[in-house]
Parts: C-alpha cells; sequence; structure tokens
C-alpha cells in the first residue's frame, strides 16, 4: 500500500472512531538529516523513486534513528551499546498509547494511588528503558523498570539520567538471576519495513477452549519475574512487557520480520514467549491486590489465542486484546485484570455518525450471517431499514477471531432525523445481540 492509500486509510479509520495508535506519517529522512548531523551519513536516496532512506539491515542507522525520533518526537537524550535489542519508536510508543486508552477507558475501578498519578512496572525494561522514558515523558506516569542483566540494568539507568526533567519518576530495579546462562550475541537481525502507519483494533475477549496440550514442555524456568520482585507494599496501575519471544537462538535468527539486534538474554527464553507470559499470568493470580491491569505484548497469534484461554481458566474478570501492525509485521497486545468491570453508565444521547461494539463467545454455529440476519430482523421489527439506503444507514458484520464478531453501524446522512438516537438505537441493537448470541458477556 503506497503513502496515500495508507494516508487515506487512516483518515478514514479515524473517521470511523477506530483508534490509530500511530504518528499519521513516517518522518521525514531528509528533514532529520537536516536537523541531525549525526544521522545524515546514515540516510541515502533509494531507487526507483530515490525518496530518502536508511539501510535497514545496519544496525548502527536504526540506532541513530531511533535516537533523532526520540530526541525530535520526545526531547529524550537516549543510547544504547551495540548488539543491544534498539527499539522502533512507532511501535513502542503504539503500546503505550493502548495502555493510555486502557487506563481512561473505566472499564475497572480508577487509579490506585491516592493523587491519581499513573504508576506503572515495566517487565524487562532492557537497556533502551523506552517503555518507561516514553510513558513519563509522553503521560507523566511513573515506572519501575526490572531486568535480569547486568548491560540492561547499566545502560536503563543511564538512559534515566540522561533525561533529569523525567529521572525522579523512573526507578530501574534488577531481578536476581542465581541460573544465568551465558550470554550469546545474536547476529543483526533484518528489519524489513519502514517505520509505517500502525493500526490497532480494541476487542474484549471471551473465553475460547484450552488446548492443554500445546503447552507441554513449556513451562519457564528463569529469574523471577513478578513474584519475589513487586514489594509488598507496591501498588501498580499496569505492568507491561516486551517479553523474549524466541525458544531457541535458530528461531530468533530464522525470523526476518524480526528487527534491530538483541541479544540471546533479550530475545529468548525457553518455552518462548508463551511460557514467559504463562508465568506472568501465574505471578498475576498472586498479585491481584497489586495491579489494574496486567499486560503483555506477544508475538504470535497461536500463543494469543493459547494465552487468552488460560486466562479465563485462572479466573480474570476481563480480557481484552489489541493487534498492533507496523509495515508486514503484526503483534498483539494481552491485557487482563481481577477487578471486578465496572457497570456501563445508562444511554447518553450523542450525535456519533459511526459506532461499534463487539460480540464475544459466540458458539460455533452462529457466524456473521446469522447475526447480519438477526440485525436486520431487529430493525425491520421496528420499521426501520439497515440496507444500502441513503436515508438510513448501514451495519457490518465482521469476523475478528473465531468466536468473535465486530458489529459496526454508519449512519449515511448525518443530517438523518435518526442521528440523535442513533447511538441509543444501536446500544439496545448491542443488548438484543448479546442476550441471543453470546455465551458470556462481560
Ligand atoms: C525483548 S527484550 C525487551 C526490551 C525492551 N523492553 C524493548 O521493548 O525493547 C526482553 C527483556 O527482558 C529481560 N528479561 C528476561 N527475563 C527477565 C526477567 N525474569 N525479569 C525481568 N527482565 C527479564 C531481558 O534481559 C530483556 O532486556
Amino acid at each position: 500500500m503506497d503513502g496515500s492509500k495508507k494516508r487515506k486509510k487512516n483518515k478514514q479509520q479515524q473517521e470511523n472512531n477506530d483508534i490509530v495508535y500511530s504518528e499519521s506519517q513516517p518522518e521525514d529522512f531528509g528533514h532529520l538529516a537536516i536537523l541531525y548531523p549525526s544521522f545524515r551519513s546514515f540516510v541515502h536516496p533509494s531507487p526507483p523513486h530515490m525518496r530518502l532512506t536508511i539501510d535497514w539491515t545496519d544496525f548502527n542507522a536504526i540506532r541513530q534513528l531511533t535516537c533523532v525520533l526520540l530526541h525530535r518526537r520526545h526531547t529524550l537524550t537516549w543510547w544504547i551499546p551495540g548488539g543491544q535489542l534498539c527499539p522502533t519508536v512507532p511501535n513502542r510508543s503504539n503500546y503505550i498509547h493502548w495502555l493510555e486508552h486502557l487506563l481512561s477507558s473505566n472499564i475497572i475501578p480508577g487509579t490506585i494511588s491516592s493523587d491519581s498519578k499513573v504508576r506503572g512496572f515495566d517487565i524487562g525494561t532492557g537497556a533502551s528503558c523506552i517503555y518507561p522514558l516514553l510513558g513519563a515523558s509522553l503521560h507523566g506516569w511513573s515506572f519501575v523498570g526490572s531486568d535480569v542483566t547486568d548491560v540492561a540494568i547499566e545502560w536503563a539507568e543511564k538512559n534515566v539520567s540522561s533525561n533529569p526533567h523525567i529521572s525522579n519518576l523512573i526507578e530501574i530495579r534488577r531481578v536476581q538471576d542465581n541460573n544465568a546462562p551465558p550470554c550469546v550475541e545474536v547476529e543483526d537481525l533484518v528489519n524489513s519495513d519502514q517505520i509505517a502507519l500502525c493500526k490497532k483494533t480494541d476487542m474484549e475477549v471471551a473465553p475460547l477452549p484450552l488446548d492443554l496440550h500445546a503447552c507441554e514442555n513449556k513451562s519457564y524456568r528463569g529469574p523471577p519475574i513478578l513474584v519475589g520482585v513487586v514489594r509488598d507494599d507496591e501498588k501498580f496501575d499496569f505492568c507491561m512487557c516486551n517479553p523474549p519471544f524466541f525458544e531457541s537462538l535458530e528461531e530468533a535468527g530464522l525470523n526476518p520480520k524480526t528487527a534491530c539486534g538483541g541479544t540471546s538474554r533479550e530475545m529468548v527464553c525457553p518455552g518462548g514467549e508463551r511460557a514467559f507470559i504463562t508465568r506472568i499470568i501465574e505471578d498475576s493470580t498472586q498479585l491481584k491486590q497489586h495491579f489494574r491491569w496486567f499486560t503483555s505484548m506477544v508475538g504470535k497469534k497461536s500463543n494469543l489465542k493459547y494465552l487468552v484461554s488460560k486466562l479465563w481458566g485462572v479466573g480474570v474478570s476481563i480480557v481484552k486484546t489489541t493487534e498492533f501492525v507496523q509495515g508486514r509485521t503484526y503483534q498483539w497486545g494481552l491485557a487482563w485484570s481481577f477487578l471486578p468491570p465496572v457497570q456501563k453508565s445508562s444511554i447518553s444521547l450523542s450525535n456519533k455518525k459511526n459506532t461499534s461494539f463487539t460480540l464475544e463467545g459466540l458458539q460455533r454455529q452462529h457466524g456473521a450471517i446469522n447475526v447480519l440476519e438477526s440485525v436486520k430482523s431487529y430493525f425491520s421489527s421496528y420499521g426501520l431499514s439497515c440496507s444500502l439506503n441513503t436515508s438510513s444507514f448501514t451495519v457490518d458484520v465482521f469476523q475478528q477471531i473465531p468466536g468473535t464478531l465486530l458489529v459496526k453501524g454508519s449512519l449515511q446522512d448525518k443530517d438523518s432525523p435518526l442521528s440523535g438516537a442513533f447511538s441509543v438505537i444501536f446500544q439496545k441493537l448491542e443488548e438484543a445481540l448479546r442476550s441471543k448470541f453470546c455465551t458470556k458477556s462481560l
């Protein structure tokens, strides 16, 4: 998709009230090269259109880009030593934006601290300390950032102290690792994608059947993650994690979507992300009262499905997922809580032109077609049409994952007499469809 198409799609998503967690345009490298002489030598024209770009296989170029983007967009001073995992700024910012959205959504009761300041825990903050730096500079959140390696602790502390305007918000905490394996460097990995538009789709997720056999022999055997690291008197609004994704060095090296270097300690853990996040889930059952939200990035969709099932099995009250797209790379955000969800407030009138909701926990026999049929008969029972009719509105139904459908409504004419009542009608439709199709509604 070319830039203009992406921008158009992005605009369309915003008009449709989808939340787009990204800068609206890729950065202009020519402009950055003028502003930052240190970046200039990495920028070159690329055929066939001779657009200015960098060599995405060159760790030094990517590190320099991250450095100048953090300075330009967030006034942050930042560096990491060669070979450490180099974060891409849009990708990491998207996780922060998603958290911001979760925290402000009031799905569960409000902030934990009495002064309503948000406090987060970044599991495996890395040498880059990227999430605490972004969260503190964008939103004034305070953080504990944990890690296990000497180089991560040393450089995370350096990156914090290089930014005195936020350094009082970030504590770097070493996790004691008594069985540390020898550190093996992974060759720099190839970043195949330019920084580009990122989109997300929020979903609440219902229970799925749990395939226990799929997780045999994948239990986590590493240093503590949350239990034993979080102190008895500590409370956080959220924890976040970009886990070691891979099960082996070979898997890390073979993955063409992976970028920006990374040592084995950063990228690999026995059992991969599935085992690592499973441990976070287990820890969360012991730390229910210490966190409002537990969250993690997930790199494989099959793991996402497994982890969602696992979560329902340990008695969480809510699960949310989101999709992050950067170029051709897909990742997912997974969030859960043990706090009881706040009841939805009473219906309010608004002039929204587009609205949507998800239906979760649909039984196998109920697909998009059945739901669409029910939508039609629901409206026709009130003498309304939701077919393509300019005086009326459209309803679309999409499958997100098996068992979860997204229902979207768009008012065709915002001056229609329906406009004030459109969202009310849609909320009524949601209630009707939930009671007809969903095995579990939150
Ligand atoms: C994929 S890197 C993420 C680094 C950084 N957060 C980022 O997004 O670029 C995973 C990090 O987790 C750290 N780590 C591994 N096991 C850990 C544990 N038990 N507790 C805390 N950090 C851990 C690694 O040292 C590494 O820095």
